[in-house]
């Protein structure tokens, strides 16, 4: 996995392109069920196996076949990287984005185990990563230098760009420490070696130099896997594994 770290990002973060063919990029696809969409004032989404319930629990059900050959099964031999997750992948939350949609910047928190890993599918996107603002005392706040104080004043933030077919994994302090989000933009401006994080993992660098650093949005669809840390057990119990 170490190849595919994004070097630029605290970490960590690991961007695997051509995560996955285009001929399963176009079978998973056809699967999304067509009438699960709950629709958002800026995004469509739906939950697979279902949404959590207002206490961010998972009534567990079997993730679908289509979801688990090949995305899961590949994900899941990736040494270490679902190693420490107490369920392994057991939800899947699948966004669309049209051009111009985005989603604000956001934490996942703590209803997950700190692992995440989104398979982009369709249209390329820039994911924005910003660092959290750090929450201070007073106490604290009056004790630092006016250096100090205008170093931290603007937040690091970084650029991640996702081909379709791509895997993204975040983990460790880049999910806790960091927000993400996705412009509302008809087009990705100023792509280059020097504003994308991942420029040298990326799979195909030479057709956004060729359309001059920009990437025109088409329509793009994620899956984000996680692991859901609370697993009703009335749940469990109707599928017959005894997992809390
Ligand atoms: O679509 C994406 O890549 C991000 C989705 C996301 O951040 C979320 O659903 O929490
Ligand atoms: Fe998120």
């Amino acid at each position: 996995m170490e190849e595919f770290r994004v070097d630029a990002l605290p970490s960590s973060m690991y961007y695997v392109p051509n995560f996955i063919s285009a001929e399963e990029e176009a079978s998973i696809l056809q699967s999304i069920p067509a009438n699960r969409w709950v629709s958002l004032s800026h995004r469509r989404l739906q939950a697979i196996p279902s949404r959590l319930t207002a206490a961010n629990t998972l009534l567990p059900s079997p993730l679908p076949a289509w979801l688990r050959k090949p995305v899961i099964e590949r994900i899941m031999s990736l040494i270490g990287v679902f190693g420490g997750a107490p369920h392994g992948i057991n939800h899947c939350l699948i966004n669309e984005y049209l051009p111009g949609q985005g989603i604000m910047p956001h934490e996942d928190g703590g209803a997950y185990h700190p692992v995440v890993a989104t398979v982009s599918l369709g249209g390329s996107i820039v994911l924005d990563v910003t660092e959290k603002r750090l929450e201070r005392s007073e106490e604290l706040e009056s004790a630092r230098s006016a250096d100090e104080k205008l170093t931290q004043s603007t937040p690091k933030s970084w650029r991640v760009l996702q081909e379709p077919r791509s895997l993204l994994i975040t983990i460790g302090s880049a999910y806790t420490d960091t927000l993400h989000g996705i412009a509302e933009v008809t087009e990705d401006v100023d792509l280059s070696e020097k504003t994308i994080a991942n420029w040298e993992l990326l799979g195909d660098h030479s057709s956004i130099v060729a359309c001059g650093g920009r990437n025109e949005r088409t329509t793009r669809i994620s899956l984000t896997l996680r692991d859901v840390k609370k697993v009703s057990s009335v749940g469990s119990k109707l599928f017959g594994k005894a997992r809390t």
